[in-house]
């Protein structure tokens, strides 16, 4: 194993980082939390085997874990709160750049390359918004072009979805693709999806329960959300559009959403903080925030090793903390382990869009790819993977992981 590890890398994964992650133990179901430097996975069990310490109780909050880190997912770490995760960052951040060229670390360290990644929440609840405007505007003149692309509630709410937490699944799980009703020349025929497309997507992960009948204020979203993932939520644009009347999404996306491996510590992002979207009109009382922020997450979507758009996370119009008070405000409490996804990225530009029915236009204008082939949706086979960068702590930029799937045949 190296031991003369980079801890300033260009590649994201700096000591300023330390995102968390679950691998699967060799010859094993457990999990193991790891943290990286660089491409090395650090194994925080193996650090607490080693009796380290790492700046916490490591003890699970209910008492029926060994620990938090012998763990299947990072529920239970998360739940140690803020403080807690500092703290661990904080002494990570001291054995990294003091000790760990020290041979009594070799066995905690691991080549990235070697380990097998498991889904890093156990996801209670999964929702799913519809924030971006120019998503929203690009969409409505798709699905619905006799009226506003805008519904009439759209500017004075975020408008969601409550998904399929049981299809929410680690980055690399193969996208089967589903079959269902779709019209062909104006009948619902049953097959396979024809137009299987991707959404570009941020995910927002709560690691404190609130209370069934009490609301989250805009200014406690830092209280409740424990880290951000990448979401790709597939979406099959043929089922969706003849079943999503008069509900809103089904089957055409509850077959699978991915999301990243690795989970970024909200406290890793405390400078990628950006202004957002002005928003007009003024929205209700319980949507304001007196110091609105957004965050600068630049993503990129590659099909089969081709950069194809470039989504801009701080172009979303409704924030993530109204959307987690928006979420709240009929009380209805968060778990820990909920996810709550962005919502489609769009930017302006047509090299921002965040879905390929945007990307093409529809489906009429075919992407070129350097291979000579185009396309309009995906074909089995096809990779997509979703990255993103932001400001980290040391003035850099940090990297969320990825988000990656490859198309299969259909699923059944
Ligand atoms: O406008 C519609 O009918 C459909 C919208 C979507 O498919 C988008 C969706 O899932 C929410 C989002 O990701 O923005
Ligand atoms: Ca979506
Ligand atoms: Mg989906």
């Amino acid at each position: 194993m190296p031991l003369d590890l980079d801890f300033s890398p260009a590649n994201g994964y700096g000591a300023d980082h330390l995102p968390m992650a679950v691998i699967r133990e060799a010859h094993g179901v457990a999990g193991r939390v790891v943290t990286r430097i660089d491409d090395t996975v650090i194994d925080l069990a193996r650090l607490a085997e080693m009796g380290v310490d790492l700046g916490f109780d490591i003890a699970d909050n209910s008492g029926t874990h060994v620990d938090v880190l012998h763990a299947d997912n990072l529920n239970a770490l998360l739940a140690k709160g803020h403080e807690a995760m500092a703290n661990l960052r904080g002494r990570l951040g001291e054995i990294i750049t003091n000790s760990f060229g020290a041979k009594r670390y070799a066995s905690a360290l691991r080549p990235l390359a070697t380990v097998e990644f498991m889904l890093p929440i156990a996801i209670k609840n999964y929702v799913d918004f519809y924030s971006s405007l120019q998503h929203a505007t690009n969409l409505g003149r798709l699905f619905r072009p006799e009226g506003d692309p805008l519904t009439p509630n759209w500017r004075h709410l975020p408008i969601g979805y409550h998904g399929r937490s049981s299809t929410v699944a680690v980055s690399d799980t193969p996208v089967g693709r589903p079959s269902g009703l779709r019209l062909i020349e104006g009948r619902p025929v049953f097959g396979p999806s024809l137009r299987l497309d991707i959404e570009a997507e941020v995910g927002f992960v709560i690691g404190k329960d609130s209370q069934l009948g009490s609301r989250i204020g805009t200014r406690e979203f830092f209280d409740y959300v424990a880290g951000v993932v990448l979401v790709n939520d597939w979406s099959a644009r043929d089922i969706q559009g003849f079943e999503y009347q008069p509900l809103g999404p089904f089957l055409g996306k509850s077959f699978l959403t991915s999301i990243s491996a690795w989970l970024t510590p909200i406290e890793a992002l405390a400078r990628a903080r950006t202004k957002p979207v002005t928003q007009d009109p003024i929205p209700a009382e319980y949507l304001l925030d007196p110091d609105p922020w957004s965050l600068d997450i630049e993503l990129a979507i590659e099909l089969n090793g081709t950069v194809i758009s470039r989504p801009p996370f701080a172009s979303t119009y409704w924030t993530p903390g109204q959307q987690l008070a928006h979420q709240t405000v009929n009380g209805a409490n968060v778990c820990i382990g909920d996810l709550f996804a962005s919502g489609t990225i769009s930017g302006e530009r047509s090299d921002q869009f965040g879905s390929l029915i945007e990307l093409t236009s529809g489906g009429v204008q075919p992407l070129s790819l350097p291979d000579q082939t185009s396309r309009v949706f995906l074909e089995d086979g096809d990779a997509v993977t979703i990255r993103a960068s932001a400001p980290s702590l040391a003035g850099g930029r940090l990297s969320m992981g990825e988000v990656r799937g490859i198309v299969v045949g259909p699923s059944q």
